[in-house]
């Protein structure tokens, strides 16, 4: 696999008037042996996209579900590597797009050669390092190239216009926006200016536009994804899995609302 399945969700997400939504799970979180069936059930409640993290001891734009999932994984001695090799075992009995996110020093540690030709192996369609500005970007994102795996970028709310162009130019897969200042989880509420903010990234780009940070339910994810080309849930999803309440992510995804009307009865 490679960023042509990410151009082929989005593809036939467009197609169906749809939009995507992406969710990020901690790999390893409740065990790796857990990962295929915790994919898997993201699939069937009709997740677009897996953001696939890598646990690390110092991330630092996680906010505090993010954190205490990695540690969970970490405790359980995941690594970069043996969730790539996970996944490489799984893979074929996986068919929505996996993006890894991980901090850039994990990646360092393996080698940036070494982590490509292992997220190849696997069938890793995209890369997301968000320590990684766009001025290093090359180092990890050349080798990715050559198996056709995506680096994807970000735009902040704080980020110039000089700077949105910068990272328009040649960005790949989808553009990850953030919608708030801060770390991730779960906000009160979003300024009003996000929704000029996206469409005016979503006109400018030529690939998809997501929008993540602090989204919490479907009406949210609605309401953002009317503005762009889809939405990343992280931490509500993070937590519902570590609850053991898998089934309630389904009634995230707008479109199921029949499902969250029944899920708050
Ligand atoms: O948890 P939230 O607020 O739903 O946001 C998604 C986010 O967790 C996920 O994409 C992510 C996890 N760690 C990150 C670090 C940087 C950027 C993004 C991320």
């Amino acid at each position: 696999m490679s960023r042509m399945e990410l151009e082929k969700a989005f593809g036939t997400l467009k197609a169906q008037d749809e939009k995507a939504f992406i969710a990020y799970i901690m790999a390893g979180d409740g065990g790796l042996q857990n990962l295929k069936g915790q994919i898997q059930s993201l699939e069937a409640a009709g997740v677009s996209i897996v953001e696939l993290g890598i646990p690390f001891s110092d991330p630092v734009a996680d906010g505090p579900a993010i954190q205490a999932a990695g540690q969970r994984a970490l405790a359980q001695g995941v690594t970069l590597e043996k969730v790539l090799a996970e996944l490489a075992r799984i893979r074929q009995e996986v068919s929505i797009p996996v993006v890894i996110m991980t901090y850039a020093n994990p990646v360092l540690r393996l080698g940036a050669d070494r982590f490509a030709t292992l997220a190849h192996e696997a069938g890793v369609s995209g890369v997301i390092i968000p320590d990684v500005p766009l001025e290093e970007e090359k180092e990890f994102g050349a080798p990715l190239a050559k198996y056709d795996i995506a680096m994807i970028r970000f735009i902040t709310l704080t980020s110039s216009e000089a700077r949105i162009k910068e990272v328009i130019e040649g960005a790949e897969g989808f553009i990850y926006a953030v919608t708030v200042n801060g770390t991730t989880g779960v906000r009160d509420g979003f300024e009003d200016s996000l929704y000029d903010h996206l469409e005016k990234i979503s006109r400018a780009s030529d690939v998809p536009v997501c929008a993540g940070f602090g989204i919490n339910d479907a009406q949210q994810a609605e309401k953002i994804g009317a503005h762009c080309d889809g939405v990343i849930v992280g931490s509500r999803i993070v937590n519902l899995l570590n609850a053991g309440r898998a089934e309630e992510i389904k009634s995230l995804i707008p479109g199921n609302r029949d499902v969250a009307a029944n899920a708050s009865k």
